[in-house]
């Protein structure tokens, strides 16, 4: 049994909750069938609730008896780990509620989280889940921060506006189709190929694609060597109070004098000089903001393969208007990051950045919900939160193309 734990606590004592709503309405029978039975073997200690309405998990984590429990495993989508972790944020003891790590297993539509734990293959399988509740080591994440009209909500995996707001927003109704209905809501907008009517400044820390990848890779080889030697379980003290910045060794400031990764095929940079404080601003036409700090955003999209958890740093992806074709052409592979180097994607490390709207209708898509489309701007704290993993990383395998 101890070399089957490896230094892990058996018989975790496990807060679980499950959304009946989430996705196509499948988490209770996966969690009766797949998972409980799972903690059952383990001999875990087992405490659950299904959730009666939006916010109940919210409520659930902000009155949360944090010596009770060794994990919060949630049997949902990402909808409900943003409220997990919203809940952790308006608790007492706040740093010790985020100390207690989460185990997301697969029970909604997009499960962004799920994926990027367990990666590709089994980030569906409840029963992978299932065991990385009981047997998967602590990881630190960074959160981000977002401001909107005096109001301060946390977001632990992505923010959008323009068409990937629209179309996960206004597939709402296709929800019965799982997964499905994100290639089909896409494929809605790239046809109706709007202006993203918004004006983005950010504090750009790389812009470099190919050295993204080098930075990516050589933290996914520092985590594996990590967790082989099982130094990994975390301790460290964290800090909630200002942007907490990374560690930028390897990181540089880019020249504003263009994107990196292909020679564009316009050749002035689609940035602004960076103004006093630092920030610069987006200069060319939107069909699309998207900020992560996970690689899937679902299990058709690879939308940020260089994002690593715990680097301080938000991606954002600046799509600017072009032609459909080139739009759904990268629609094919999408699942592999393939869109990553299209000339007219543009990919930022920042610190921070701000979304602005130049017009009052659109969407913005906080962790898949939806917020009002106003001002908000978003911030980076380093390692705010805990997750647990089997691998120590987020699992997505992205390499550079022979073409590039
Ligand atoms: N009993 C309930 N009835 C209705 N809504 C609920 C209930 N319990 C939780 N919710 C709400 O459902 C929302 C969506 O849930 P969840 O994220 O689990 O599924 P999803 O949206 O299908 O998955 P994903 O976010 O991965 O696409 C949550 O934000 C939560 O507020």
């Amino acid at each position: 049994m101890d070399a089957a734990y490896a230094g892990i606590k058996r018989q975790r004592k496990l807060k679980v909750l499950v959304n009946p709503k989430s996705g196509p309405g499948n988490a209770i029978s996966h969690y009766n069938q797949r998972v409980e039975p799972v903690f059952h073997a383990a001999r875990c200690v087992v405490d659950s609730t299904f959730t009666s309405y939006p916010g109940h998990a919210q409520e659930l984590m902000r009155d949360l008896d944090l010596d009770q429990y060794d994990a919060v495993v949630v049997v949902a989508g990402d909808g409900l780990i943003h409220e997990v972790i919203n809940g952790f944020a308006e608790h007492d003891d706040i740093e010790r509620a985020f100390r207690i790590p989460i185990a997301a297993i697969a029970g909604g539509s997009g499960n962004g989280m799920a994926l990027n734990i367990l990666g590709i293959q089994d980030g569906y399988d409840v029963s992978a889940g299932a065991l990385n509740a009981v047997k998967g080591r602590p990881m630190h994440i960074d959160l981000c921060s977002l401001k909107q009209d005096n109001k301060k909500i946390w977001t632990f995996m992505s923010q959008t506006v323009g068409l990937f707001a629209n179309l996960d927003i206004g597939t709402e109704w296709l929800r019965f189709l799982g997964s499905s209905r994100f290639p089909i809501g896409f494929v809605i907008e790239v046809i109706k190929n709007k202006r993203c009517p918004v004006k983005l400044t950010m504090k750009v820390v790389e812009s470099d694609k190919k050295r993204m990848v080098h930075k990516a890779h050589a933290s996914q080889r520092k985590a594996k060597a990590q967790y082989a030697s099982g130094s990994s379980e975390i301790s460290s003290p964290i800090s909630l109070s200002s942007s907490h910045m990374t560690d930028n060794e390897s990181f540089v400031m880019p020249s504003t004098s263009g994107p990196s990764a292909r020679s564009d095929a316009k050749s002035s940079s689609p940035l602004s000089a960076p103004d006093s404080d630092g920030w610069v601003t987006f200069e060319r036409p939107l069909s699309y903001v998207y900020a992560g700090k996970c690689p899937y955003v679902s299990v058709d999209l690879l939308q940020f393969p260089v994002a690593l958890a715990n680097d301080g740093l938000i991606d954002v992806v600046a799509q600017e208007i072009t032609r459909r074709k080139l739009m759904l052409d990268a629609m094919d592979g999408s699942e592999y990051g393939r869109q990553y180097w299209i000339e007219t994607q543009h990919y930022y490390k920042v610190t921070a950045y701000r979304v602005e709207p130049l017009s009052p209708k659109g969407c913005l898509a906080v962790d898949g919900e939806e917020y009002p489309f106003r001002t908000f701007e978003v911030e980076c704290h380093r390692d705010i939160a805990t997750v647990l993993s089997p691998y120590g990383f987020f699992k997505a395998d992205f390499q550079i193309p022979d073409a590039q």
